[in-house]
């Protein structure tokens, strides 16, 4: 089942004597626990696609259907109740919180907001998110200033999951981690989908991150999709110079094999 339809998406920046053309008539879709990786060189669109998608940003035109909602038109308590089944993991999202707020307070406000749980199971909710997660419960107590980038990334994934969504937007979400750790993260993800049924939306600038979680790839460039298909055919034989650039900034990238993504190789 389609989750996500993106038609003809299209936003422009205009200011200081400059128009940019971000997104140029973007289209797409992504079935239910999916994932679909979007790559691109730095700025190609992604991030401001996925803004758009989380409507932090408003589009200049086109439609985006989410879970069978005309979802760039819904607004007020209706978007406020439908955000839930969307959510986030960005570079560094918790980066934006108050250093001093606790992990605890930080995974009690999407339960809170969206009434996920009642009030007096919220501890036990936290923990298990932790525990989900690969963190100590105790660690609710902590404030985020106290973890390490790896950590963090670890609760922004729990704060995801906490509303039980059925997509998750993540915007470079690994690329700020030491290699060990990242594949570690990735893992974690790979398995939250294949438990829960959850699609990603998966942004990044490294093809080899992709390819361990990517079912589907999309190359953007300059505001348009260029390349889209399978994975691997999209590795092994790409046919825009977009994505061609893209693989050849990255030795490491395992070129040619039909494999499955696979969290063990990354
Ligand atoms: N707030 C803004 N005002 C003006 N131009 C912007 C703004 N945000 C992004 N742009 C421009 O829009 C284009 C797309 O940027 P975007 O950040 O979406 O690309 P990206 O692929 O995510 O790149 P990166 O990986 O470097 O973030 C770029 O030319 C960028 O300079």
């Amino acid at each position: 089942m389609t989750l996500l339809t993106v038609d003809n998406l299209t936003k422009s920046y205009v200011g200081h004597g400059r128009h940019v053309t971000a997104l140029d008539g973007v289209s797409f879709t992504l079935a239910e626990g999916q994932t679909l990786g979007l790559a691109g060189a730095s700025g190609s669109g992604k991030s401001t696609l996925a803004r758009v998608l989380l409507r932090l940003l408003a589009t200049d035109a086109g439609q985006v259907h989410f879970a069978g909602e005309d979802w760039l038109t819904l607004s007020g308590s209706r978007l406020r109740q439908r955000r839930r089944g969307m959510q986030m993991v960005f570079q560094d999202v918790l980066g934006a919180f108050n250093p001093r707020a606790t992990v605890g307070s930080v995974l009690d406000d999407p339960l809170r907001i969206h009434d996920i749980v009642a009030r007096a199971e919220r501890p036990r909710e936290i923990a298990g998110l932790l525990d989900r997660v690969g963190l100590p419960t105790s660690y609710a107590g902590r404030s985020i200033r106290e973890l390490s980038g790896g950590q963090r990334q670890r609760v922004a994934i729990a704060r995801a999951i906490a509303t039980r969504p059925s997509l998750i937007v993540l915007d470079e979400a690994v690329s700020a981690l030491d290699a060990s750790v990242r594949r570690r993260i990735l893992e974690l993800l790979v398995e939250l989908q294949q438990e829960r049924g959850i699609a990603y939306l998966f942004v990044s600038h490294d093809l080899a991150v992709l390819q361990v979680v990517s079912h589907r790839i999309a190359i953007m460039h300059e505001g348009r999709i260029v390349e889209t298909g399978a994975t691997n055919a999209v590795i092994g034989n790409p046919q825009s110079s977009a994505a061609k650039a893209l693989i050849a900034a990255v030795p490491r990238l395992v070129t040619g094999t039909p494999t499955e993504p696979d969290p063990s190789h990354p």
